[in-house]
């Protein structure tokens, strides 16, 4: 949609999803199918674009964090299995049945309430297992097998699959991963008979671990969008990413400020000599967190940092010379021969890479 008058923009680039979704199914054996995980809008980068691309490269499943993102999905897919990984409450549960979409379920209580509703057809579902995470899932085998069993007599659910959550996949050290995979395949190999889909692996474990872990299917996420799971795996990637989101916005204001002069909230930046100061409209409130203050932008090519406090709509540059109103800034992404990565915002504000473009809120529009 081009109907939006501010600069500011988030570009995607669904050939970079479509070919990390190739170079994935490529990597893996054989028979392994691949869930794209679209969860909080597809990560920021937008959940119905990038599902499309995923499945036009191979994915054959969508995974989201909530009832009503795979909702949102249904509209647009109406065939692919959509599995919900987090909680979904029993109201949901007629909804599922009705547009097909695949539950997590992880407690008898649940099971015992959606048995008491008259549903159109029984709901698919994903029993989950807490082999470590310490989120959501059954922790005691003896528990695990009675929901199963809990499940499989109720005319209402269909075991589906089984799957579980890995919390250190992406780490050097291994003996807390081996822990969690041993424990799953213990409870795996207990049933006498398996599911259709077994799954375990999130992006670290698909890239990094034995193919053992792999089971019939990998929840693929971060890698997805190009980015790496953690510092470590990025030094081990079996293959290459392509980073599919950029940021990007224009000049609309510049300014030349004498020694003395201050800018933003709190005269928080003072110039020690004569200084050129864009202006570029984008803030807190589009998710440039005041925390990124100093962190740099490229215009021209070139690496100028954020100055003084961010505000919610704007802010301040300082500029290498005098630049034109309406000259690009790149936030993420690249320009003549520098790049901007969204690691080195996640590193300016001490977190991980998956939340820098969670946090881009809707007031940026997505373009593809
Ligand atoms: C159950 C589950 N499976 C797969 C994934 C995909 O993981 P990946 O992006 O590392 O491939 C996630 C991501 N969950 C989260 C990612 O960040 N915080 C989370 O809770 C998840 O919660």
């Amino acid at each position: 949609n081009n109907n939006y008058f501010r600069p500011t923009k988030a570009i995607i680039d669904l050939e970079a999803i479509r070919n990390n979704v190739r170079r994935l199914k490529e990597y893996l054996k054989p028979g392994v199918q691949i869930i794209a995980v679209v969860k909080a809008n597809a990560y920021g980068h937008g959940d119905v674009e990038v599902a499309g691309a995923a499945i036009q490269s191979g994915a054959t499943m969508l995974a989201v964090a909530t009832p009503d993102e795979a909702l949102h999905l249904r509209q647009y897919f109406h065939d692919i299995d959509i599995l919900v990984l987090g909680y979904a409450p029993v109201s949901f549960a007629p909804y599922a049945a009705s547009e097909n979409i695949i539950l997590t379920v992880y407690s008898s209580d649940w099971v015992e309430q959606v048995n008491t509703l008259a549903l159109s057809q029984p709901i698919k579902v994903h029993i989950k297992i807490d082999t470590g995470m310490g989120r959501i899932g059954v922790k005691r085998i003896g528990d695990f097998h009675n929901l199963y069993q809990q499940i499989n007599s109720s005319s209402n659910l269909l075991v589906d699959g089984v799957f579980t959550h890995f919390a250190t996949a992406d780490e050097e050290d291994s003996q807390y991963f081996d822990y969690q995979a041993a424990k799953f395949e213990e409870f795996i190999s207990s049933l006498p008979e398996k599911p259709r889909l077994v799954h375990a692996a999130n992006t670290a474990a698909m890239l990094m671990k034995d193919p053992s872990v792999y089971y019939d299917a990998v929840r693929f996420g971060i890698s997805m969008y190009g980015l790496a799971p953690s510092t470590y795996v990025k030094t081990k990637l079996p293959f290459p990413l392509e980073p599919a989101f950029s940021l990007e916005t224009e000049l609309i204001e510049v300014k030349k400020i004498q020694p003395g002069e201050s800018v933003g909230y709190g005269a928080a930046f003072t110039a020690e000599e004569p200084s050129y100061i864009g202006t570029i409209p984008i803030g807190y409130a589009d998710g440039i967190i005041r925390k990124y203050s100093g962190q740099q932008v490229l215009i021209d090519g070139i690496r100028v940092p954020i100055i003084g406090r961010i505000c919610m709509d704007q802010c301040m540059i300082l500029l290498p010379s005098a630049y034109n109103i309406g000259e690009k800034v790149i936030l993420i992404g690249k320009q003549k021969n520098e790049e901007i990565t969204i690691d080195e915002w996640a590193t300016k504000a001490d977190t991980i890479n998956y939340e820098v473009p969670c946090i881009i809120t809707a007031r940026v529009p997505r373009i593809y």
